[in-house]
């Protein structure tokens, strides 16, 4: 991490915990932080839970004044119209939402989410003032052919078509073999990824936007090896799965700067 961006420890919920369990938890994430002595202005925190927990969730955010930010884990295209089963920016923003996750690697895959789609996406979270967290990564196969850094550049590229430079983003680098694996990448790998990735965004996007950009890792992320993540310059935070969904285990994640020893 650099100094200079706040590092961000996002859970993405993925298909779990309904709106009543959503309440529970991020009280007890709040609670468990605040005990902790939590430097929330030093780390930033943030859920990802199903959309049917979002109003629930900023409910008890705005109510109770939590320091947790939140978001969902999609967001449609469109921002209105015949689009069954969908759900716009507008719709997000007006629940409060600051983040929207945007072609995660299981949406890309299940869902047929083309880099096109993804870049439409992006451009529908920024004309709502949303952050988008663009994830890329390759898959094990993708490793083998074109080696670690090829496949989330061309995705990152690909997201970025028409993003001016003024955009307020974060990356997120998932490697698909390390995703649910329990397989994570190591501290190395994701650094020299994360570089190839801050390269793009100078190129693309200016010194000043690259320089303040966050680049997340996730993928098999957990309390006993954050630390390593945290300790490179180019990783900014973690986009958490499995190990978000466990309270004891996320917060702990969260204060990774006592693991790192800073
Ligand atoms: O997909 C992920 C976060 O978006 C990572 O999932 P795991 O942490 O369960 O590997």
């Amino acid at each position: 991490m650099a100094l200079n961006r706040t590092p961000l420890i996002a859970g993405n919920w993925k298909l779990n915990l309904d709106h009543l369990q959503a309440i529970a938890f991020v009280q007890k994430l709040a609670w468990s932080l605040d005990d902790a002595k939590h430097d929330f202005a030093g780390v930033e925190v943030a859920v990802f839970p199903p959309f049917t927990d979002l109003r629930s969730v900023q409910t008890l955010v705005a109510s109770d004044k939590l320091p947790i930010a939140f978001g969902a884990q999609d967001l449609s295209a469109h921002d209105s119209g015949a689009y069954t089963g969908e759900i716009s920016g507008a719709f997000l923003a007006k629940l409060e939402c600051s983040y929207v996750i945007i072609g995660h690697s299981e949406r890309r895959t299940l869902h047929n989410e083309t880099d096109e789609v993804v870049a439409a996406k992006v451009q529908a979270a920024l004309r709502h003032s949303l952050v988008p967290i663009i994830c890329v990564g390759e898959t094990a196969e993708d490793l083998e052919i074109h080696g670690p850094s090829a496949v989330p550049v061309a995705q990152l590229r690909a997201a970025l078509a028409g993003v001016t430079s003024a955009a307020d983003i974060v990356v997120a680098y998932e490697p698909v073999w390390a995703i649910g694996s329990g397989q994570a990448a190591t501290p190395d790998q994701a650094e020299q990824v994360a570089a190839a990735l801050r390269a793009v965004l100078v190129e693309l996007l200016g010194d000043d936007v690259a320089a303040k950009t966050r680049i997340l890792y996730g993928g098999s992320v957990k309390a006993a090896n954050i630390a390593g993540f945290m300790r490179e310059p180019n990783v900014d935070g973690a986009l958490v799965g499995g190990a978000s969904l466990d309270l004891d285990e996320f917060a702990s994640i969260s204060r990774f700067k006592q693991h790192v020893g800073l």
